[in-house]
């Protein structure tokens, strides 16, 4: 049973049910109830008997609960850290050193963050008046989680909605639902009332969509690709919920003709085959200076033909499979086609032989010689492909930078405080790193311009945006008719 609903696990309603498979082998690892529309009025209406009074909970309880959570965490960190390798196909080493720890920090910076809550200062605007600002919960919220970081986007949606005192049904992934499940009930261990935090196990077509159209759901947050973003908030207006979107990226790689060219090549391995590339921050375009592009490339397509594929427990793996053998079929198409148009120069070829043909590998390809416009270089492929565009100006670099229609994430590589002062300023994207690419922390906001979306996940910024602000003016003087009346009435 997966569903996870007012505090305690059940059967889902459907009839149907959805094999979880480990990509790196092909065997499957659960097989989960699906729930259908039903479950999601149950969900909701749980979240919804819920809600006043976690809104009312002090937020030190609410922050002890948190704590409390962490604790539980860490205490399970390996056996979270295997299972979300099992249904993703992660390394070990990623998923113990990246996933689960960056979670842990997750939960406890919302546990400080939910007694934190920052407003501006009561005060006599007017002379007649006091004004004061409430930060108010929203109410229930309904979110849908993408499978490329199952753990760390539950807590993402989770954790600053109901830090700020809202309640919350999650659709995760079908594919890579166990984490999120789990987390569900690790914080109902830790002593979160039933109802305020509500799993629900289905498909994107069935229970996602009613959850987003619900009637008693007053915001919804969304991961993934800007098609289905468009599509939660068509469903979302009809209702006229709060919409908050984490959405696709292309990420640009800026390496300026003064960037420490070796420094670079590291960054880009890192930066673009992190999670096998499935990260919409993740380097997906290197714009290189013309006057070290043959370098970088050179030295960059060496280590590509350098990196490991292996198992997850395979600690001198740098990348495990991709999350599926159909998302592993899109990478390739999507390479195969660039080869009539580009040149592929490291990578490009699924596996054969061993045990990596039997699951969802695909390697570290690096791509050159394709045009701006071409499919590799826009569109979204949410795997190990790394494309290098050559530039020979700043404008020219920071136009290419800038030319597509996403906008979440970026690099600029350069020992020149001015060009990278410049990167920072004019390259569109929720975060710009210098010399660095990839890293996030609970304290910076991670969120997106352009068709990337919108709203925050981490940091204050998100905690704020599952509030809403209530303005409160108490009169002043005890008048019964108060110097404004008289200012725009003819009173008699
Ligand atoms: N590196 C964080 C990415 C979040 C979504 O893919």
């Amino acid at each position: 049973m997966y569903q996870f609903i007012n505090g305690s696990i059940r059967q889902g309603s459907s009839a149907q049910t959805h094999d979880v498979v480990n990509p790196a082998t092909g065997a499957i690892v659960a097989t989960v109830d699906l729930a259908n529309e039903d479950d999601v009025d149950s969900a909701v209406a749980a979240a919804r008997a819920a809600f006043p009074a976690w809104a009312r909970t002090p937020p030190g309880e609410r922050s002890a609960i948190l704590h409390r959570f962490a604790a539980i965490l860490s205490e399970r960190a390996e056996e979270f850290a295997q299972i979300e390798s099992s249904q993703t196909g992660k390394p070990l080493r990623l998923t113990r050193n990246f996933d689960v720890p960056g979670t842990i920090d997750n939960v406890e910076f919302f546990a400080g963050a939910a007694r934190h809550l920052e407003g501006k200062a009561t005060g006599e605007y007017s002379p007649e008046h006091t004004s004061s600002i409430r930060r108010e919960a929203i109410g229930v919220i309904g979110s849908i989680t993408p499978w490329n970081y199952p753990l760390q986007m539950a807590g993402w949606k989770i954790l600053p909605a109901i830090a700020a005192g809202n309640t919350i049904v999650l659709k995760p992934a079908e594919i890579t639902p166990l984490t999120s499940v789990m987390f569900a009930q690790a914080l109902h261990d830790a002593g979160l009332p039933p109802g305020v935090v509500n799993v629900l196990v289905g498909t994107g077509t069935e229970v996602g969509a009613a959850l987003m159209a619900h009637g008693d759901v007053d915001m919804v947050s969304f991961t993934g690709s800007t098609a289905v973003g468009r599509t939660v908030m068509e469903a979302a207006a009809a209702t006229t919920k709060r919409v908050h979107l984490e959405l696709g990226g292309k990420a640009p790689f800026v390496v300026f003709e003064d960037a420490d060219v070796d420094a670079a090549v590291h960054g880009a391995v890192a930066g673009s085959l992190i999670n096998s590339g499935q990260d919409c921050t993740a380097a997906t375009r290197a714009i290189v200076h013309r006057s070290v592009y043959q370098e970088f490339t050179d030295k960059l397509a060496e280590r590509f033909r350098d990196i490991r594929l292996g198992m997850q427990e395979d600690d001198g793996a740098d990348i495990g499979s991709l999350v599926s053998f159909k998302h592993r079929d899109h990478v390739a198409g999507m390479v195969e086609r660039a080869r009539g148009y580009a040149k592929v120069i490291a990578g490009g070829d699924i596996p054969t032989d061993g045990a990596l043909a039997q699951g969802a590998f695909y390697p570290a390809t690096l791509v050159i010689d394709a045009a701006p416009e071409s499919e590799i270089v826009k569109d979204e492929v949410f795997g190990p492909v790394l494309v290098v565009l050559p530039f020979d100006d700043d404008d020219e670099a920071i136009r290419l930078a800038n030319d597509t229609v996403y906008g979440l994430a970026a690099s600029a590589w350069t020992s020149d405080l001015q060009k990278a002062l410049r990167a920072t300023r004019e390259i569109h994207a929720g975060c710009v790193w210098v010399n660095d690419h990839i890293p996030i922390i609970s304290e910076m906001p991670h969120g997106g311009f352009k068709q990337s979306g919108f709203g925050k996940d981490m940091s204050a910024y998100s905690l704020e945006e599952y509030t809403q602000v209530k303005h409160v003016m108490f009169e002043l003087t005890g008048a019964a008719e108060k110097d404004w009346h008289r200012t725009i009435f003819a009173l008699r």
